[in-house]
């Protein structure tokens, strides 16, 4: 089966050589073909190249992108988007005055959408995902990492663990899976820590690796949460049973989450609202992405992470949704790329790196998705007519996307 697209207005994130992410000056610069085709063979990307060299071949189907545009999808490496219920009446205690940390000692937050999972049933939580996960699809999205982390005993965590492998096997979009049983000291345990510990080391770990349910390990390292001591002993045991971590730090306070996820090498430290210039120094020449999730600093009303200082440092960064019910409940990365630009000053060039390569990189899809590059999976956007690539944040809140190929297979 073979794609033709032709006359495409600019093809973007185009890589000739695959690379795994980009870093500090380099993130300024996206490459692109004006005037181009992309060829699809077989569901992946098989050439490229200006309109002049466009092969004269009969393809099983030719789309006339005139005016429009295509790019890698965008790739979310940071989502929460199996859980059950939803969270206003908390969203309405903080315009009232309450805070995400009052919520939350209250017993709502985090312990509130447990208490929801717990009760719901494998079938039912599915269904509830799936229908954030088509919503997200056709928002451009094609390559997401999902937590477990609603759960919070034994069987609650697997429950969402599974339901993650059963829309892995029901999507054509790649999908990784994160076990994050350290999200919050569940009310079983609230004067036990040592105890939750104990089961999340001893217990759901093991399981969870023995099972092959995730591949990544996560941790809420956090005032109030968990502590880097915490961080560090969930961390090393995770690593004896192959998962490999990334990790939420920064998000209220700076209490050491990067340097702790330097020590362990972890793939992605994400949130970064509160950096400290010794935390962005101690992510200088390390193989660590750092990730914002500018939905959340918007929907809580907290700092947004400080991209520019942190790019004009030399690092790298990925831009994620956080796609959850309590802390930033839309899993638009439209609307991450657009919040970047304006929130951030990040530039449409760094946004869109940071949404597509560099994403990839911060799920281990480096080599599949992310870029315009031949073999990659044919994972693509293609835009309704726009006037620049620019358009795409400036015109905040607008639908821009005609149709989302995962695959090579049209999705809307
Ligand atoms: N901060 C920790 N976890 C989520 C929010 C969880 C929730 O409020 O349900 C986040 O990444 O923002
Ligand atoms: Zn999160």
């Amino acid at each position: 089966m073979t794609i033709l697209f032709k006359n495409i207005k600019e093809l973007l994130q185009v890589r000739e050589e695959r690379i795994d992410f980009v870093s500090g000056a380099d993130m300024a610069v996206l490459p692109t073909i004006k005037n181009a085709y992309l060829l699809v063979k077989n569901g992946n990307i098989e050439d490229f190249g200006a309109m002049e060299n466009c092969p004269k071949i009969e393809a099983d189907k030719t789309i006339d992108a005139t005016g429009k545009m295509v790019l890698p999808s965008w790739c979310d490496s940071h989502t929460h988007i199996v859980y059950a219920g939803h969270r206003e009446t908390e969203f309405v205690d903080r315009i009232k005055g309450l805070s995400y940390q009052e919520i939350a000692k209250r017993g709502g937050g985090i312990l509130n959408s447990a208490i929801q999972l717990q009760k719901t049933s494998a079938e039912d939580l599915y269904q509830q995902s799936k229908v954030r996960l088509d919503e997200v699809v056709k928002l451009g999205t094609g390559a997401i990492e999902i937590k477990s982390g609603y759960g919070l005993t034994l069987d609650a965590e697997l429950k969402m663990l599974r339901v993650i492998k059963r829309l892995k096997e029901d999507y054509s979009i790649p999908i990784k899976a994160t076990f994050l049983g350290a999200h919050a000291l569940p009310k079983a345990f609230k004067t036990n820590k040592k105890g939750y510990l104990k089961l999340l080391i001893e217990d759901m770990i093991p399981r969870v690796a023995k099972e092959g349910l995730a591949e990544f390990i996560d941790v809420f390292c956090e005032t109030g949460y968990f502590s880097v001591e915490d961080t560090d002993t969930i961390l090393k045991a995770g690593r004896q049973f192959g998962l490999k971590p990334k990790i939420h730090v920064n998000q209220f306070t700076a209490i050491g989450g990067v340097q702790i996820g330097v020590k362990y090498d972890v793939l992605s430290v994400d949130h970064l609202e509160e950096m400290r210039d010794e935390d962005i120094q101690s992510l200088k020449n390390t193989r660590t992405m750092p990730v914002a999730l500018p939905g959340c600093s918007y929907f809580l009303g907290i700092p947004y992470t400080p991209a520019r200082k942190m790019m004009d440092a030399g690092l790298p960064l990925a831009l994620a949704t956080d796609y959850n019910p309590g802390s930033a409940p839309s899993g638009n990365m439209n609307f991450a790329v657009s919040s970047a630009c304006v929130k951030m000053k990040m530039t449409p060039e760094e946004a869109i790196n940071a949404s597509t390569i560099n994403g990839a990189y911060a799920m281990g899809l480096q080599d599949e998705v992310g870029s315009i590059t031949k073999g990659k999976w044919a994972n693509l956007i293609l835009t309704r007519p726009i006037p620049s690539y620019s358009y795409i944040p400036y015109a905040f809140g607008s639908n821009h996307i005609e149709k989302v190929y995962l695959k090579g297979k049209e999705i809307v």
